[in-house]
């Protein structure tokens, strides 16, 4: 368990990073979301000891964080840290090393994961001749080739075509699912709520929602109601407490309150208009995301 207790960290007159906790859990990928300059890097930062903080800690396993522990992390930072000039293999190799690694364990490691990702064939090429997409993956494999028992990646989905993004989204699954705890951010939310089982957002270095995404959508007092209908749109006047989200040809979209009785709504739908599919649900990610930051 990776775990932020009060962290604080103030860059002059910007507070970065405010009273901030919360916890990534093994076993689970936990997506850290939130606008473009809201503390996320500065947090994931904070883990490898990149950043001096004001007040707080941040602790793995319940103790605080040495040069012992990070042997054992990977990182994915945003800033690429790769040397373009070098060679795909000979650059995971040292790196590999660099984590206490024999040469020969380094080796068969590094020559593991090119296979998995499909680089196996460009492992003698300059890392600066790879695509982005591939730079991505040559990246992971750095944050990988030390077995981590905690993945800390910084936006790994950036830039990715859907493939890759398929092919990165199914390996952190799979890292996961060995045990391991995985926290990245993204912007792609849709993505993060396929993938995550845990959020954190942070909206102007406050942590604003954090836990279980299910829960967290549950929680919320809105549903969303989608009809889908033919003739002219439904008259839904008679009817209080339901705000018109979007109303195209054929289709409206109702933001409700939860206790909203469906069984009224339904039959006044049905009585104006030919009612064809019907959808009641919690807020997506991306809409808790617009209720948290904006509340
Ligand atoms: N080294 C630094 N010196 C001064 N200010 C900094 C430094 N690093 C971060 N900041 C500021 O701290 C705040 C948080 O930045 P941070 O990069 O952590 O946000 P972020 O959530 O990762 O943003 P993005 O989604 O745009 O990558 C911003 O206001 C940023 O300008």
């Amino acid at each position: 368990m990776l775990e932020f207790e009060g962290v604080t960290k103030r860059f002059g007159s910007v507070t970065a990073l405010d009273t901030c906790t919360f916890s990534a859990g093994p076993g689970r990928l936990t997506g850290f979301v939130g606008p473009n300059g809201a503390g996320k890097t500065t947090a994931m930062r904070s883990v490898f000891g990149l950043v001096e903080l004001d007040a707080g800690t941040v602790r793995w396993r319940g103790a605080p964080i040495g040069q012992r522990e990070r042997q054992r992390f990977g990182y994915m930072p945003e800033e690429r840290g790769l040397y373009p000039r070098m060679r795909v293999r000979d650059q995971l190799r040292y790196l590999a090393e660099l984590c206490g690694h024999g040469r020969r364990q380094s080796l068969r490691s590094v020559d593991e994961w090119l296979e998995r990702l499909g680089l196996a064939d460009r492992a003698r090429d300059r890392v600066d001749t790879l695509s982005h997409g591939n730079q991505q993956r040559v990246q992971l494999i750095a944050a990988l080739v030390n077995d981590p028992d905690l993945l800390v990646l910084d936006e790994p989905f950036a830039g990715l075509d859907p493939i890759a993004l398929e092919s990165m989204s199914g390996l952190l699954r799979e890292v996961a699912s060995a045990g391991r705890t995985v926290l990245f951010s993204s912007h792609q939310l849709d993505l993060v709520e396929d993938l995550c089982e845990d959020v954190v957002i942070i909206d102007h270095g406050r942590v604003v929602r954090s836990g279980d995404l299910a829960q967290l959508r549950a929680g919320v007092p809105q549903r969303f109601v989608e009809l889908r209908h033919r003739g002219g749109p439904p008259d839904l006047t008679r009817l209080s407490g339901i705000v018109v989200a979007e109303s195209v040809p054929g289709l409206v979209r109702l933001q409700v309150a939860g206790d909203v009785d469906l069984a009224e709504l339904v039959a006044e739908v049905r009585r104006s208009t030919d009612l064809v599919s019907f959808s009641y649900r919690p807020p997506s990610l991306p809409e808790l995301f617009r209720e948290a930051v904006t509340a």
